[in-house]
């Protein structure tokens, strides 16, 4: 009724066909990849993905949060075992972290920040030892990605592109609180920032892939607009479940499993894996690519012993709880958002609040580590007009341990919004290995944050700052937000708000991003722990390449995505650089 789906044409490829690349993950970086290999003529590229058609519920980015509903058949929902080190207030403190399972993958589920992290991230990939992924050189893929849509500054306009791929603009609609964003931080010094440019200390409103109001995956951006090239050719329901090694390790295809049946594909170039950061590590262990130990305990014979698939797992960490209510006149509820008028709106002119992932608008960059830190920050602060108690809880209270649940009964059917702090740059580090040899397994993520005891202190500095954030006076004045100050009963035997309250609450509220980084690095052959070249290689193992999140050497100071799509437009640059075609 407010939007059809969108249907990209697909194929079903004969047994044992053979092309130039086979891409395997339609994702936020398989899409670009694929879309970008299809620019050479004479190049034949097959893109498969183990997923369907995204449902049509992706494109309205306020039904984002429908992407939780633990039936849905387009996420895989990997658990995780017990984790002791956060997100102890929860019912079960063994996660579940969804990933996109269709064309468009974790793009068409995410919550559409498009954050392009810091400088600085990209300098010192490349003085780890990998030349070609500084900022000089990476802005050049986020500028050609790029079509930015909202207003610019003058100072701002060098580093955006206009006319690439994906739209890009600031979030349209804003909840009371969001409008004062901006205002609240200039009480605490923070000007207004495009956290886009090479500014990164400061307030900022979000930008999101949108067009015409609706959620632009990669697939909608580099896919559709390709799809009627001759040479491009997409099959779904396709999961690889191995990679074809011919006996001096070149890779040369893949098997995959379509409508219950084994098949193969082959490959006269590469075979480029961006199954995205759990999947492509599982896959390269079940064909026999990684650590020689894991693999000989579930009896894969090891082809190419690289100890470094599956480990420094990075995500990003999140504090909730911390929360102020405001007026009880003044709505920001999700489902009165949801009401009449703006459904008529959003189907209308493709405006309003429907146009907005559930409580997103602002947020602050700020350093709490080293305040005197011009540039690089070390916490984002995300401003969300969300209350645990909002809409009753129906939404967001059921995942919580009972205590916590009855914490919040007073709050139930107030407004409000939260101040949530995220740790820009861990340093705790986790693994994802394989449950077993059975590709239909998933694979076994352990996230493992705040394993390291600097980021826990560095939250409870976060936290306190967030504090002062939320409490700012255009806030009060404005919205007559309240604090909630009211320990949580695990932590009330101690000082309220004291370091040891805080670092009490972190463990109990804080939880991942669900942005899986890193878990097949990209490092110079003199790091052991390296799975990828700078060229994005794969050690030990001929026309073989992984593009994705997992190629991170360390997880960017921002939401991820952006940079995944950057990873997929430098990466086809490289093949094509490779072949000769640049
Ligand atoms: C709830 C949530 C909210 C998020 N919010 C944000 C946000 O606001 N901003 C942001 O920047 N990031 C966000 N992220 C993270 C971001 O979306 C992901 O990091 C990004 O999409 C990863 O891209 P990728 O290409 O590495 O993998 P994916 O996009 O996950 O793509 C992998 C693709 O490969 C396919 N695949 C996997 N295995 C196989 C196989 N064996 N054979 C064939 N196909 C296979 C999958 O079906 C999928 O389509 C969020 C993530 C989640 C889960």
């Amino acid at each position: 009724m407010f939007t059809t789906p969108t249907v990209y044409t697909t194929s079903v490829m004969p047994d044992d066909t053979i092309v130039d690349f086979i891409v395997v993950g339609s994702g936020s970086a398989g899409s670009v990849v694929a879309g970008r290999l299809s620019e050479v003529p004479d190049w034949e590229v097959l893109l498969l993905e183990a997923g369907g058609q995204p449902p049509a519920f992706t494109k309205i980015p306020i039904l984002q949060m429908a992407s939780a509903n633990p039936n849905a058949n387009f996420i895989n929902f990997y658990k995780t075992p017990p984790q002791k080190n956060y997100n102890q207030f929860l019912a079960s403190n063994e996660l579940t972290y969804p990933r996109g399972r269709m064309i468009g993958g974790t793009g068409a589920i995410n919550l559409m920040v498009h954050s392009r992290g810091n400088p600085q991230d990209y300098d010192n990939w490349a003085q780890l030892g990998n030349p070609g992924w500084d900022w000089e050189t990476v802005l050049k893929y986020f500028k050609k990605s790029e079509d930015y849509r909202s207003p610019l500054e003058p100072k701002d306009a060098p580093f955006h592109g206009i006319g690439g791929p994906l739209s890009v603009q600031k979030v349209g609609w804003m909840p009371p609180v969001g409008k004062l964003a901006i205002e609240a931080g200039k009480e605490l010094g923070l000007e207004e920032i495009d956290y886009n440019t090479e500014t990164k200390i400061g307030s900022n409103i979000l930008q999101l892939p949108l067009r015409d109001g609706q959620r632009v995956t990669s697939a909608d951006a580099y896919l559709m607009p390709n799809l009627r090239r001759q040479n491009l050719k997409l099959q779904i329901n396709s999961q690889v479940i191995k990679i074809i090694l011919n006996n001096d390790n070149v890779a040369i295809g893949v098997r995959y499993v379509h409508r219950n049946k084994v098949k193969r594909a082959f490959a006269r170039r590469e075979v480029i894996i961006s199954a995205g950061g759990a999947d492509t590590p599982k896959l390269l262990m079940l064909s026999g690519i990684g650590p020689r130990e894991q693999l000989d305990k579930l009896g894969i014979k090891t082809r190419v012993d690289l100890p470094g698939v599956g480990q420094n797992y990075k995500d990003h960490v999140l504090l909730e709880g911390i929360h102020w209510t405001i007026h009880p006149n003044i709505s920001s509820s999700v489902l009165s958002l949801l009401g009449p008028s703006a459904l008529l709106r959003y189907q209308e002119k493709r405006e309003g609040p429907m146009t907005v992932p559930p409580g997103i608008g602002a947020s602050y960059f700020i350093n709490v580590g080293n305040p005197d830190e011009p540039t690089v920050p070390d916490i984002q602060v995300l401003l969300a007009s969300q209350l645990v108690g909002q809409d009753y809880g129906i939404l967001t209270l059921g995942k919580f341990k009972q205590s916590v649940q009855d914490y919040y009964k007073p709050t139930l059917g107030r407004d409000g919004f939260s101040m949530s702090p995220v740790l820009l740059r861990p340093k705790s580090v986790g693994t994802v290995t394989l449950k077993s040899k059975n590709p239909f397994d998933p694979p076994v993520l352990d996230p493992n944050c705040l394993s390291h005891p600097d980021d826990v202190e560095l939250l409870v500095k976060a936290s306190k700052a967030s504090v002062q954030l939320g409490n700012a006076k255009t806030f009060r004045r404005s919205l007559g937000a309240e604090p909630i100050n009211k320990p949580f009963p695990d932590c009330a035997h101690l000082e309220y708000q004291s370091d040891d309250y805080w670092r009490c609450h972190i463990r109990g509220m804080a939880g991942v991003m669900a942005h899986i980084s890193g878990t097949c690095k990209m490092a110079p052959d003199s790091d052991p722990m390296g799975v990828v070249t700078p060229r994005l290689k794969v050690r030990g193992v001929k026309n073989l390449r992984v593009m994705d999140s997992s190629v991170m050497p360390q997880i960017v100071s921002a939401n991820i995505n952006a940079a995944v799509i950057m990873i997929g437009e430098r990466g086809a640059d490289l093949v094509k650089e490779d072949h000769g075609k640049i």
